[in-house]
């Protein structure tokens, strides 16, 4: 005789919601959005169907858009011509550069809104890494100080939370650092701690035009295959300082998640990248998957994983179909 039956607890849709262990919200995203040069321009990322790039005063609008729906963080990315482009990244910095000047503005129009930003050279450098190159290597040392620029240029416009992304050793404490001794003490840092050297970044690098010019990312984003590797790195950020730890990609990687979410208590944030975006969208224009229910599934397993915060395209249409 079956005493034990667990399908009695999937019965119907009413125990199947008292038993439910994992329910997203709109509260637990952060929307990664686009600024670009210009006016008037709402631009669609080819390989990103429903996300695109945007001058400045249409971002303002999507930003209503999206605040409208209930989201309450975004995370901004700037997408640069090549004549500002340069070894040194030197326009990361420039207080009058449109990056910045976008994130005052949405500051300032937003003001409840929790608003992120990209600490990294790969928008502003001519060579499309993240750190200073010097014949075919990437300097470490040397790239922190461009860093520690670009930090206090975007706290000084009014950013919440700083997003380093670029996987220099020693960056956490260094912007911390710079940021307590100028007085901003307030302003969080969510580091991009475990970042590996992934396939599924391609079309982000198309909305950026962002692809290194040379080599690959090996040297300083992280071994697909490590998992240990991701505990030093939380350990360093943790003690340097930082506020979330995040892993990225999420898809590919939840067990990193889990792994993370396991041996931290501070908050755990993983990057549903590009690629994994990219991979259901397209799969649904074809009408080979559900878009819809995919993406609820791809989420909330992120969710389960252990992440707390869940960088996403997907945000605002998650946000519309739960309006
Ligand atoms: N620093 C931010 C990214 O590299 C995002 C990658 C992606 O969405 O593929
Ligand atoms: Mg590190």
């Amino acid at each position: 005789m079956l005493i034990n039956r667990p399908r009695r607890n999937r019965k119907s849709a009413a125990i199947r919601d008292l038993v439910q262990e994992t329910n997203l919200s709109v509260n637990d995203f952060i929307f990664p959005m686009f600024v670009m040069e210009g006016s008037g321009i709402k631009s669609e990322i080819k390989s990103m169907p429903n996300i695109y790039r945007f001058s400045l005063d249409t971002l303002i609008e999507e930003i209503k858009e999206v605040t409208d729906l209930g989201i309450k963080s975004i995370c901004l990315f700037p997408n640069y011509p090549e004549s500002k482009k340069d070894k040194y990244a030197t326009e990361s910095h420039n207080p009058n550069t449109l990056y910045i000047k976008a994130l005052s503005e949405i500051k300032n129009k937003f003001p409840d809104l929790a608003l992120m930003t990209d600490i990294a050279m790969d928008p502003y450098s001519s060579d499309g890494h993240d750190g200073l190159v010097e014949n075919g290597q990437i300097l470490n040392d040397e790239t922190l100080d461009i860093l520690g620029k670009m930090a206090l240029a975007q706290a000084r416009a009014g950013a919440d939370i700083l997003g380093p992304s670029d996987m220099m050793d020693g960056r956490i404490g260094y912007i911390r650092e710079l940021l307590d001794d100028e007085g901003f003490t307030n302003v969080s840092i969510m580091s991009y701690s475990v970042k590996y050297a992934s396939a599924f970044y391609g079309p982000f690098r198309d909305a950026l035009d962002s692809a290194p010019k040379f080599g690959d990312k090996k040297t300083y984003q992280m071994n697909p295959a490590n998992v240990r590797e991701a505990l030093i790195e939380g350990q360093l950020d943790a003690a340097e300082g930082a506020d979330f730890l995040m892993v990225k990609p999420a898809f590919s990687y939840l067990d990193v998640i889990k792994t993370m979410a396991d041996n931290f208590d501070l908050p755990i944030a993983a990057y549903n990248v590009s690629g994994e975006y990219a991979m259901i969208k397209a799969a649904a224009q074809n009408g080979w998957l559900d878009g819809d229910k995919a993406m609820l599934e791809m989420l909330l397993s992120i969710k389960r994983a252990g992440a707390k915060i869940i960088l996403s395209y997907f945000a605002k249409e998650y946000a519309q179909l739960k309006a």
